[in-house]
């Protein structure tokens, strides 16, 4: 179970602290990288035991900086450990870290937004999805601006099992800026409900563990970090294509204070619009005066059974995207003109 795993089964030979590798390699952090170094071995160990018992597990962690996180996870005892690090100059201390603890550290020098994951580790470690979640965990501490895109990207790939889930329902540990991972983990009716609450909880269990005060890293960041838990349902509570599932839920909450129908009528070309919209709610019984925060997974779910239907009934609709007949009608307008395509006044995106 998350956060009862014990640590400290696995004694790592004396070496130099994280501040001292830090400084034996010159790895002063990046602010352009948002690089933000965990050096309290109290909090990188609290983390750790938010993964659950890592002993003679399997780990891959993205983003292992100077290996504060690093000396936790091996602590744990886990038996093998692929680290993926980005940034060239944190590799020699990494390997120092690998003679360490032999046998058990696999550096990959690379970016974990483009790294495959299926090839990283063999397919026995492998459990069938219905199965419990395998011995294999993904944690990490990343920059904020790599994390969101990745989590987005894992959770497509939860829904195609794919990526880690191609080993099973792989359990993520990772951090986020405070104000994600408290959308991530927001329930029906809270005033962080977004458009990434509902992606993840349709998918997963997510737990939002504990927050880690911005002045615990070095350099201090903006703001605080939560650390997020995440294992994957064996049956995600919507049975539609994740793009199907995205495409709907980003339409519901790109005008997040209105009512829900608004931001559904635009999942429907102009002329068939109130007649689809007026279909799509009755089928899926939901009250078009909810404002879209308001709605749950329930919700969600009949409003997907619907609109797949709806889209098989009638052509063209699954390929329609509102945003992109707004941008080519602009363009249109502009030539029409002779000038420049206009950027017209822009549509306030929703945060992920
Ligand atoms: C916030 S620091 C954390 C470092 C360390 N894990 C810690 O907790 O002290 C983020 C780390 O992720 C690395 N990183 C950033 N983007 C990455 C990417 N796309 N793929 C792999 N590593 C990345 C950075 O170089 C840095 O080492």
């Amino acid at each position: 179970m998350a956060g009862s795993g014990k640590l400290a089964s696995f004694r790592l030979p004396p070496l130099p602290t994280i501040g001292e590798i830090i400084k034996l390699y010159n790895l002063r952090a990046q602010k352009q990288l948002s690089q933000n170094f965990l050096l309290d071995m109290r909090l990188t160990d609290k983390i750790i035991r938010q993964a659950g018992n890592l002993r003679n597990s399997t780990v891959c962690e993205v983003g292992p900086g100077p290996g504060g996180l690093t000396r936790s996870i091996l602590r744990a005892g886990v038996a093998d450990l692929l680290v993926v690090e980005k940034d060239t100059r944190f590799i020699p201390g990494l390997q120092l870290l690998s003679e360490a603890a032999p046998g058990k550290v696999r550096i990959v020098h690379g970016d974990i937004l483009k790294y495959r994951m299926e090839g990283g580790f063999p397919a026995h470690i492998g459990k069938t999805w219905e199965d419990e979640p395998p011995n294999l965990h993904v944690i990490g501490n990343l920059p904020f601006s790599v994390s969101t895109p990745l989590i987005i990207k894992w959770l497509e790939q939860m829904a195609s099992r794919t990526g880690p889930f191609a080993f099973g329902r792989t359990r993520l540990t990772l951090t986020f800026q405070k104000e994600v991972a408290e959308r991530l983990t927001a329930s029906t009716g809270s005033r962080q409900r977004s458009r990434i609450s509902v992606m993840a909880q349709y998918l997963s269990t997510v737990k939002n563990c504990f927050t880690i005060p911005g002045q615990a890293f070095v350099p201090k960041p903006d703001v605080d970090v939560g650390v997020v838990h995440f294992t994957p349902l064996v049956q995600p509570q919507i049975q539609q294509p994740f793009k199907l599932v995205e495409k709907l839920v980003r339409n519901v909450f790109q005008f997040r204070r209105k009512h829900c129908d608004k931001g559904l009528q635009m999942l429907f070309p102009e002329a068939q619009r109130p007649e689809l919209t007026h279909e799509l709610l009755l089928r899926a019984d939901v009250d078009p005066t909810h404002r879209p925060f308001e709605l749950s997974i329930s919700h969600f779910r009949a409003l997907a059974d619907a609109y797949a239907g709806l889209c098989e009934e009638h052509e063209g609709i699954i390929g329609y995207e509102f945003r992109e007949e707004l941008r080519q009608k602009r363009h249109q307008h502009s030539r029409r003109r002779g000038g420049e395509p206009c950027a017209g006044k822009p549509i306030k995106e929703e945060e992920p």
